[in-house]
């Protein structure tokens, strides 16, 4: 899949854009503060339908504007999509096909992207809930159903923890948590299965990944990190019971925290390379190779679900990115990849060699390089 065409209006530091993509490489030059991220950031907007960087809608709209509005248009092998968003005061509109979508999150399935930002080398090293992020990205892109039950799992761990505490103060008897536990437990074991698989599949691509990066010396192995007694092969039903029996267990421990202890909310991914445990003891090398050979896996696993390639973009990664490293990542997407890359000069890209375009930002103002 790729993006053919761009147009923004108002949107950041951009008043008016209109661009044409190259379905290969798409190289965007440009000095610091220029809105080179701000370009990319549109990109992933209307692939996910927020940014990667704010919650805050309002942050996209340009300080001069009350409104932005995004058009897109996505060639699948399938099919071609004209993808719209636009905001106006508080209310933010999309469009598939000129279709307005009920809810934002429709719109995931689309425009399948992956993003790899100097932020993601903090993947490895970075706190449980990156790595889940990662995990529920990924997800929610090639099954969007993944996301409304996350969403749903989300707001029962809210209400359960809500009770907990009433419990605690003497303000709700014990019984009222039966139901709750239940539907924890469904909506988790379903996240819970969903991640499982995912992992089965990512752990044998990153560790090939890993390897290549390192010639062979670096063999990593992924593995789900629960508190619960659960991996790839345990059924729904095993990791069902052993849920309820967990939450059984620590009863009196959950109502004296006010907060449900267990579960994906919590859960983690164990990163191991050649017997240690990359997250705490890698060194900054190792990381940023565990990070990259991540992404990559990324890639190939929507690829095998989607049977299509997703855009990548590449946010200045270049810069923190040793040569070796540079140039694995170059040669993988090689011509099969629709990627944006961001960058403040052309010189190492100028080595691709392959079929691409070039386009220079200065002020919100874009310029095509031939
Ligand atoms: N809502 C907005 N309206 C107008 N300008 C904005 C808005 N949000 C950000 N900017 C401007 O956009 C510019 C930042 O753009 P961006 O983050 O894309 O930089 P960049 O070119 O990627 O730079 P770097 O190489 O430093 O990452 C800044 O000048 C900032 O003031």
């Amino acid at each position: 899949m790729y993006l053919s065409q761009l147009f923004l209006n108002n949107f950041r530091n951009y008043s008016e854009e209109y661009l044409q993509f190259n379905p290969n490489l798409n190289l965007i030059i440009g000095d610091n503060a220029q809105g080179k991220t701000n370009l990319l950031e549109a990109i992933y907007l209307l692939g996910t339908g927020n940014s990667h960087r704010t919650n805050v809608n309002s942050e996209l709209v340009n300080w001069e504007e009350n409104g932005f509005y995004l058009k897109g248009e996505l060639i699948k092998e399938t099919q071609n999509y004209k993808l719209e968003i636009k905001m106006q005061g508080r209310s933010k509109e999309i469009r598939v096909n000129n279709n307005k979508l009920e809810k934002n999150s429709d719109l995931l399935g689309y425009l399948n992207i992956i993003i790899f930002s100097p932020e993601d080398l903090e993947l490895v090293k970075g706190s449980p809930s990156r790595r889940r992020k990662f995990l529920n990205l990924e997800l929610s892109q090639i099954q969007p159903y993944y996301k409304h039950t996350l969403k749903e799992y989300d707001q029962v761990v809210k209400q359960r923890n809500q009770l907990l505490k009433k419990i605690r103060d003497a303000n709700a008897p014990q019984e009222m948590l039966e139901v709750w536990d239940q539907q924890l437990v469904d909506l988790g074991t379903k996240v819970i299965v969903k991640r499982l698989e995912a992992l089965e599949k990512l752990k044998v691509l990153a560790r090939l990944m890993q390897r290549k990066l390192t010639n062979g010396a670096e063999s990593l192995k992924l593995q789900y990190d629960s508190k619960l007694n659960i991996d790839g092969d345990s059924s729904k039903e095993e990791i069902k019971t052993e849920f309820s029996s967990y939450i059984q267990r620590k009863r009196k421990k959950e109502i004296e925290r006010g907060v449900t202890t267990v579960g994906p909310h919590r859960d983690d991914i164990s990163l191991v390379v050649n017997d240690v445990d990359v997250r705490k003891y890698g060194s900054q090398g190792q990381q940023r190779t565990t990070a990259l050979a991540l992404k990559l896996s990324e890639l190939e696993f929507m690829k095998s679900e989607i049977g299509e390639y997703p855009v990548l973009l590449l946010d200045d990664v270049f810069s923190e990115l040793d040569n070796k490293r540079s140039n694995y990542l170059l040669e993988t997407i090689k011509n099969k990849i629709q990627t944006f890359i961001t960058n403040t000069n052309l010189k190492r890209l100028k080595e691709l060699r392959q079929n691409h375009n070039i386009y220079r930002i200065k002020k919100g103002s874009v310029t095509e390089v031939n």
